[in-house]
């Protein structure tokens, strides 16, 4: 078991390999849903992007729920055609809408327009149609503390972060990366019935641990803010 300080009511599961945790946290979204299903008849999932995930999505893809009544979306989305490699909607339809999964509702963060802001008006309509708040959360985190992609250099990180603005995308570029973004803003991800972290190597629980450091500092390290009670992290080297 890894040493870390985590907050009070924050889990922790650790698995030997990629595989095993991806399995763990399938099981573990699965039942979210299906709970989410049988008590409002509609559920909703928001998924990250990025390398992790990978595993996680094929284990998910192939659990038998009432998938078409399950409305999917990602937490945060790069502003590339959604046939390029960095997109993350490529990813999540190539490897989660398959299987059982392939009749849930995608809602995709990357609508017509040449920047994010042009696009923008767009998504916040085609986000309109999910089951909010979201049942399901599963967050990522980069080596600098971004989640979802509320990065800490973004120069819109401040009206992203901002509570009660009733915006649930806002547009970021920030200069730490190649790619304009769009990003769940935090009051909509924070508003989440259930929210897991799936992070993946050493270098992570570096991060997780400068994260618990200074659990205030939400602006320098994004992540901070999710770490609450109920929280489950799951992490494998
Ligand atoms: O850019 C992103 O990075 C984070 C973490 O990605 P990983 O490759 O280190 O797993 C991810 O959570 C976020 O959704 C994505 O857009």
């Amino acid at each position: 078991m890894p040493e870390l300080a985590l907050p009070r009511g924050v889990d922790l599961v650790v698995a030997d390999s990629a595989q095993e945790v991806a399995g763990r946290l399938a099981a573990a979204v699965a039942s979210e849903l299906e709970q989410a299903l049988a008590g409002r008849g509609r559920a909703s999932l928001a998924v990250s992007g990025g390398a992790t995930p990978r595993p996680f999505f094929e284990a998910l893809s192939r659990k038998a729920l009432d998938w078409h009544r399950v409305d999917v979306l990602l937490a945060d989305e790069r502003w590339v055609d959604v046939r390029d490699d960095a997109s993350n909607t490529r990813l999540v339809r190539a490897h989660l809408l398959q299987h059982q999964a392939a009749s849930a509702n995608y809602v995709s963060l990357k609508q017509s327009g040449d920047s994010p802001e042009a696009g923008l008006a767009a998504v916040e309509a085609a986000l309109a149609q999910v089951a909010w708040p979201l049942d399901m959360l599963v967050l990522g985190m980069g080596a600098d503390g971004h989640t979802a992609s509320l990065f800490p250099d973004a120069p819109e990180l401040p009206e992203a972060l901002a509570p009660g603005g009733g915006r649930r995308v806002c547009a970021v570029h920030p200069p730490s990366q190649r790619q304009a973004r769009v990003t769940l803003t935090l009051p909509v991800l924070v508003a989440a019935r259930s929210v897991a972290l799936h992070i993946r190597g050493e270098d992570k629980l570096d991060t997780l641990r400068a994260a618990c450091e200074h659990p205030g500092d939400i602006a320098s390290m994004p992540v901070r803010a999710f770490l609450k009670p109920g929280l489950r992290i799951f992490w494998s080297p």
